[in-house]
């Protein structure tokens, strides 16, 4: 796995609004409204999708394999026209004002490609020239420090890790300074410690006023980083909102109770809650906490006559919300 150095604090790379007014900024950073994409062959792959990303948020997009995702954040890159709709990026639509909007987004793609023989500094540079920044404003080798590549500023391309050409996107992304930072699928394939040292990072951007976009299959990360989430799925969106009003709305514990002496059923009273034995020693009840409290099922449980050795609760967590929120729309959608 990689041997990167760690990465140091991005304190040294000014956020994107050091140099921007505080007045007149958008109140959300992305607006997209009615968004619809047709591919060529008819696939229908967004569908009247609105969404606004708040301004200064942590956003994750989820949704399941297919569900828009990509296709989504390639409409905002530019890299695939949209059918109908309208985004606006910054404030900015992308059909009227495409370079402003351009310039206040800053992409990581998916997939790891560039060109193997341009070195970071090179590549950084170049980047700067496409997004007009002037030589003077350019912070090539700050950029490169904050991702922990200085040390790799003049090195072959080709010759970096995986986990260090991940970092490299991420830098290129940073070179215009924008205020929008999307991230697609940035751990993929990225271990656990350099996953951990891209987060600092990004996180650092976002407390100092870079909003952040991001597409993750790993929902613990998601519910980790993210204060707010939008599940799309067949290029809908099902649910946009804090995450912690997402995380609330199963309204599910389950409760495990590990029992001094073994039993072969329920006792009646916990039976009538919904108890059930996973092995002789443990019995599980799950539960809404809003409408039965946990000190209700330990009374039933006293009452019953047992004596408990330990307990143990789980909350819903952001993969139960998006499965059951996922699954349910695929059963609306074939009621409906
Ligand atoms: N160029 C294309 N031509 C035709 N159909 C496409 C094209 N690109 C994507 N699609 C289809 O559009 C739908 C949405 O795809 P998209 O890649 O945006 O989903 P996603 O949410 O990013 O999925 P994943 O999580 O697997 O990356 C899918 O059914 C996909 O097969």
């Amino acid at each position: 796995m990689s041997s990167s150095p760690s990465l140091p604090s991005s304190a040294s790379v000014p956020a994107a609004f050091d140099r921007a007014p505080v007045s007149g900024l958008p109140d959300n950073a992305i607006e997209i409204d009615a968004l619809r994409k047709v591919y060529g062959g008819g696939k229908v792959a967004l569908e009247s999708l609105s969404l606004a990303i708040p301004r200064g948020s942590f956003f994750g997009l989820l949704g399941p394999n297919g569900a828009g995702k990509s296709t989504l954040i390639n409409i905002m890159a530019g890299l695939v026209r949209k059918t109908s709709g309208r985004v606006r990026i910054w404030g900015n639509d992308i059909d009227t004002d495409e370079r402003a909007a351009r310039c206040a987004i800053g992409i990581v793609p998916q997939e790891l490609s560039f060109d193997p023989f341009f070195t970071p500094r090179e590549m950084l540079d170049v980047q700067a020239g496409l997004y007009g920044v002037p030589k003077a404003e350019r912070r090539t080798l700050e950029i490169l420090r904050a991702v922990g590549l200085e040390d790799k500023a003049d090195a072959y391309s080709r010759t970096l890790s995986g986990g260090m050409r991940r970092r490299l996107l991420v830098a290129k992304a940073m070179v215009h300074s924008p205020p929008i930072l999307v991230l697609d699928e940035p751990t993929a394939g990225v271990d656990i410690e350099l996953r951990q040292q891209l987060w600092a990072y990004v996180r650092d951007l976002n407390a100092r006023g870079t909003t952040v976009l991001l597409t993750t299959h790993y929902l613990e990360e998601a519910e980790e980083l993210c204060d707010r989430i939008a599940i799309i799925d067949h290029g809908k969106v099902v649910v946009s909102e804090p995450t912690t009003t997402l995380l609330g709305r199963l309204d599910n514990k389950s409760l495990t109770l590990r029992l001094a002496q073994p039993l072969d059923a329920p006792p009646p009273a916990l039976a009538a809650l919904g108890a059930e034995l996973r092995d002789p020693y443990h019995l599980v009840i799950t539960y809404h906490p809003s409408s039965l409290p946990m000190a209700r099922i330990l009374d039933a449980a006293r009452a019953g006559g047992l004596t408990i050795a330990d307990l143990t609760t789980r909350e819903a967590d952001l993969e139960d919300v998006f499965l059951r929120l996922t699954s349910s729309h695929h059963r609306a959608q074939e009621i409906g």
